[in-house]
């Protein structure tokens, strides 16, 4: 028989002619199967009548016209293995496969229509017997024309294989190690409908193969009923994943674990026969695996319906009614490449089954699937890592152009030292950029710094200069009740302007009212002075030493800051010029002095610069003691005490 491949809708032949994803119709290809030993027994008729290669007569047996079904290639009993191989068009299907498409075959039919026979040939006549290689079906001979096609190809191609049944509604591994479990069918995006934790097993050979699937068909469920001595009782679907090299970019992300290589498969599926519990007889466990058959055969036929029409066919179909429809879910509606093998069995007798069948095929070869190979690991990428990359290899030219800018004429730098020089160089101005980024922000932090410190610095300059000031307005003005004045100089009798020697002391150099620099030790505007200092028309008759200094506040009556009201106990003196110099105004950016008990020297807080004031302070305080002293000693110091600094000021 001629190798099939040109009819019209031949999925193989359209999809080399045109581009792919184009609507191609499921290929359905139908066999009757010989009348069997029994039903020749039996005395039954044949009602089925090939006329042609694609069509069918069905003649009712009692009499009436005859119904005519047409299909891709239709096959008598006649037909050997070889011939529905050839006829069904698989090495075109396994081509496909090979470039990447997703390919189907499955069989379908009442229960002993032939359809294990048709795919892997008959049951094995005794344990460990080989299928003579005469009856193989159409998967043994498919392996055998693929590892063979695979030698001759230029590439290696690597194949993997899985194995699983559907029996009742349960997915069972038929590789598994040890006893099978159920295991889930999961969706995915990228995936669509998969089983978890199948076992997939890589391929070394035809041999393995073939024992692969000895094991599995050995492992599979089966039972004896009236119509089949070896009944299948669950759906089988064999998958070789089939994997070639393909020019891809060096760095490409991992595949999932367990997930095949994104690659052709080849999928074959064994479908359970549907059948009549009344005809073959089946009881307990043979009528709940029957009934579940034929619910999840009726949700394979719901969903072949569904797809036939078009408003609906984008819409929703229920796939997920049964294991078997999520499972074919993209041989049947998505992007595969299907065949489907109808069987049926030719006696007189199975009509309404054959009729049925003849139905579901007839409805199948109109649903079409857009065939797609599936896309590169490249273009499987999200649009954002796609963006990233091409983002990269952007900047990798704009970098590599300014590379060949920098010196074209340099010597050197062709070939592959040329390279080599353009990685290094790129490399290092990389590291150039960051130690610059990184010197950058060390520089802005050390200005900041360098600012903070120098405002302070300008702060306690001015503090200080403000201090020497009222210091020296102190001195010059605050004689002390009943006291020497606080400068020699200062004195009627010994007027501060009055020729040199000066004393040591800082004030001596300074006029102590308009603090202009003293020439030749007198100040230039003394006449002026001398009344304000020695005021002989005092308010109140005030003695001298009662009276508040020009800067002190308005006394007002209660006021605690009334000089009058004081306690003048030795030291307040003290106490008081320390708090006109420390007040709150002196250093602003200090927290308040606390308000001590009197003779409490002030206690100063706040920063290192608050720290230096409170130094200079006390420097401060120790030169008025100094020049108080030598005030006091006018008369020989041996006449009095030694006193301490804080008892510079004689007592009230
Ligand atoms: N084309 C054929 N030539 C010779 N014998 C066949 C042919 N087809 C089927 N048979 C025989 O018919 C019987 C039933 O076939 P098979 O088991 O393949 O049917 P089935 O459709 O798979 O049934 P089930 O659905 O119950 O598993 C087997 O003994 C098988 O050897």
């Amino acid at each position: 028989m001629e190798e099939r491949g040109s009819p019209d809708g031949d999925p193989a032949r359209s999809l080399e002619q045109g581009p792919q994803g184009q609507e191609t119709p499921i290929q359905v290809v139908l066999r009757v199967r010989p009348m069997s030993t029994a039903e020749l027994r039996r005395g039954e008729q044949s009602a089925l009548h090939c006329s042609g290669t694609q069509t069918l007569q069905v003649s009712p047996p009692g009499g009436g016209p005859d119904v005519a079904f047409r299909f891709g290639a239709v096959l008598d009993g006649a037909r050997t293995q070889e011939d529905v191989f050839r006829a069904c068009g698989v090495r075109r299907l396994g081509e496909l496969a090979l470039r990447g498409f997703s390919c189907t075959v499955f069989t379908f039919g009442q229960t002993g229509s032939g359809k294990t026979y048709t795919l892997t040939g008959p049951p094995p006549q005794g344990e460990g017997a080989p299928v003579p290689p005469s009856l193989a079906g159409i998967m043994q001979r498919t392996f055998a024309w693929l590892l063979d096609r695979a030698q001759h190809l230029g590439a290696p191609v690597t194949l993997r294989a899985s194995y699983l049944e559907i029996y009742n509604e349960q997915v069972r591994d038929l590789l598994s190690v040890g006893s099978p479990r159920p295991l889930a069918v999961r969706w995915n995006k990228t995936r669509g409908f998969y089983v978890e934790q199948l076992r997939v097993v890589e391929i070394g050979g035809l041999e393995a193969l073939m024992e692969l699937l000895q094991m599995g068909l050995s492992r599979r469920r089966s039972s004896s009923h009236t119509l089949n001595q070896a009944s299948s009782r669950s759906h089988a679907l064999l998958t070789l994943y089939i994997s070639r090299p393909r020019p891809q970019p060096q760095q490409m992300p991992p595949l999932d674990p367990g997930e095949p290589p994104a690659s052709g498969k080849l999928c074959f599926v064994d479908l359970a026969g549907s059948e009549k519990v009344a005809a073959t007889g089946s009881r307990g466990e043979l009528m709940l695996e029957a009934n579940n058959i034929n619910r999840s055969l009726l949700a394979l036929g719901h969903c072949i319906s569904l797809l036939l029409d078009p408003q609906r066919k984008h819409n929703h179909i229920p796939f997920r009614d049964s294991k078997l429809t999520k499972l074919l879910a993209d041989s049947l509606g998505g992007h595969g490449v299907t065949l489907m093998v109808a069987c049926v069995s030719p006696s007189a007798r199975c009509l309404p089954e054959t009729l049925s069948t003849l139905r579901y095929a007839s409805r199948a070869q109109r649903v079409t699937t857009r065939p797609q190979a599936p896309k590169s690991p490249v273009a499987k990428q999200p649009p954002r890592l796609e963006n990233e990359m091409l983002q990269l290899q952007e900047e990798n030219c704009r970098l590599r152009f300014q590379l060949d800018q920098m010196d074209p004429k340099a010597p050197g730098l062709h070939g592959a030292r040329g390279a080599w020089a353009q990685r290094n160089l790129y490399g290092m101005l990389r590291e150039f950029m960051l130690e610059n980024e990184r010197l950058r922000k060390e520089m802005s932090q050390l200005q900041s710094s360098r600012d903070l410190a120098w405002g302070e610095q300008q702060v306690l300059a001015q503090q200080v200069q403000e201090l020497k000031g009222r210091l020296l307005s102190a001195c010059s003005i605050w004689p002390g009740p009943a006291a020497a004045p606080l400068c020699p100089y200062l004195t009627p009798a010994a007027p501060c302007h009055a020729p040199p020697p000066l004393c040591s002391c800082l004030c001596c150099h300074l006029c102590l009212l308009c603090r202009a620099p003293l020439a030749h030790g007198a100040c230039p505007r003394r006449e002026g002075h001398l009344p304000q200092v020695l005021d002989p028309k005092a308010p109140g008759d005030m003695p001298l030493s009662a009276r508040p200094p020009p800067w002190a506040p308005p006394c007002s009556p209660g006021s605690a800051k009334c000089l009058r009201e004081r306690s003048h106990g030795t030291g307040v003196q003290t106490e008081v010029l320390a708090e006109m110099l420390t007040g709150k105004e002196v250093v602003p950016s200090a927290p308040p002095l606390p308000v001590g008990p009197p003779n409490t020297p002030p206690v100063l807080r706040g920063g290192a610069g608050v720290a230096n004031l409170a130094q200079k302070l006390e420097a401060l305080r120790h030169q008025i003691s100094s020049s108080l002293r030598r005030g006091q000693s006018q008369p020989p110091p041996s006449e009095g005490p030694q006193r301490g600094p804080d008892q510079v000021l004689p007592p009230h």
